[in-house]
């Protein structure tokens, strides 16, 4: 569980006049369940790219707990990600050809957290969890949400402190995506990551304990306030 403040961020693009993303303050307390959202092109990728260090943070600073992103190094960034932030995708980044429980496997393989039984019973456990029996076939073989399920898995696995959802439901019909909602929200509770998604998703919006509203790189004043 970690909690976020950010100050004076600011990301540029070559070629753009103004930043595509201009932050001055924003502050999450650890645990906080936040929904993302605004218009195509508001910056909410580059958003995301900055709180999971995939972009650095050239201007400003951004920091989980008491890591700033903006000092470490791409690869340091990376180390950091793999041991603090899981992620699930809108089309879940699943590796074909590989089975459900390998595919939740993998974080583990490559950040080795912790030793391979140990991370075995907690991919079966979270695969029970998350409702996917059928764990040993190609997982392109499992329908879209049954792969969703398996993509929160995976992100849960190395029992990350920070759980970000980059339009988890968009590609999912209207029950598959309800239902990996109530997953993201409850596992979230459940595991105490603090909980950020970027979604059009009017029902997972009104979940979420709060929504940053981002237009033209800029956050919108909370509604109510
Ligand atoms: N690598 C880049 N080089 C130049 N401009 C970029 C780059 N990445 C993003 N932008 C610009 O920054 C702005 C924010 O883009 P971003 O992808 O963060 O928006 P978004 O809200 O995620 O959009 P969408 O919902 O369509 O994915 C846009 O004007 C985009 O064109």
């Amino acid at each position: 569980m970690l909690g976020l403040a950010i100050d004076a961020l600011e990301v540029r693009f070559r070629g753009l006049a103004a930043p595509a993303l201009a932050i001055p303050s924003l502050r999450l307390e650890p645990g906080a369940r936040i929904a993302l959202t605004g218009a195509s092109g508001s910056g909410k990728t580059t958003l995301i790219n900055a709180l999971t260090g995939l972009e650095r943070v050239r201007h400003g600073a951004l920091r989980w707990g008491e890591t700033d992103l903006a000092t470490l190094s791409e690869t340091r960034r990376d180390r950091w990600r793999a041991r603090h932030v899981g992620l699930v995708m809108q089309d879940f980044h699943l590796f074909p050809g590989l089975s459900a429980i390998e595919n939740v496997l993998l974080p583990n393989r490559l950040a080795r957290t912790r030793p391979q039984a140990e991370a075995r019973a907690e991919a079966e456990r979270l695969l029970d969890r998350v409702g996917v029996a059928r764990r040993d076939g190609r997982v392109e073989t499992l329908s879209r949400g049954q792969m969703q399920r398996v993509a929160v898995a995976r992100a849960l696995v190395t029992r990350p402190g920070i759980l970000v959802a980059d339009e988890p439901t968009a590609s999912l019909d209207a029950e598959a995506g309800a239902a990996v909602g109530e997953l993201l929200l409850d596992l979230a509770t459940e595991t105490g990551a603090t909980l950020i998604v970027a979604s059009h998703d009017p029902r997972l919006l009104e979940r979420l304990g709060g929504v940053l509203r981002l237009a033209n790189g800029r956050l919108l004043p909370a509604e109510g306030a």
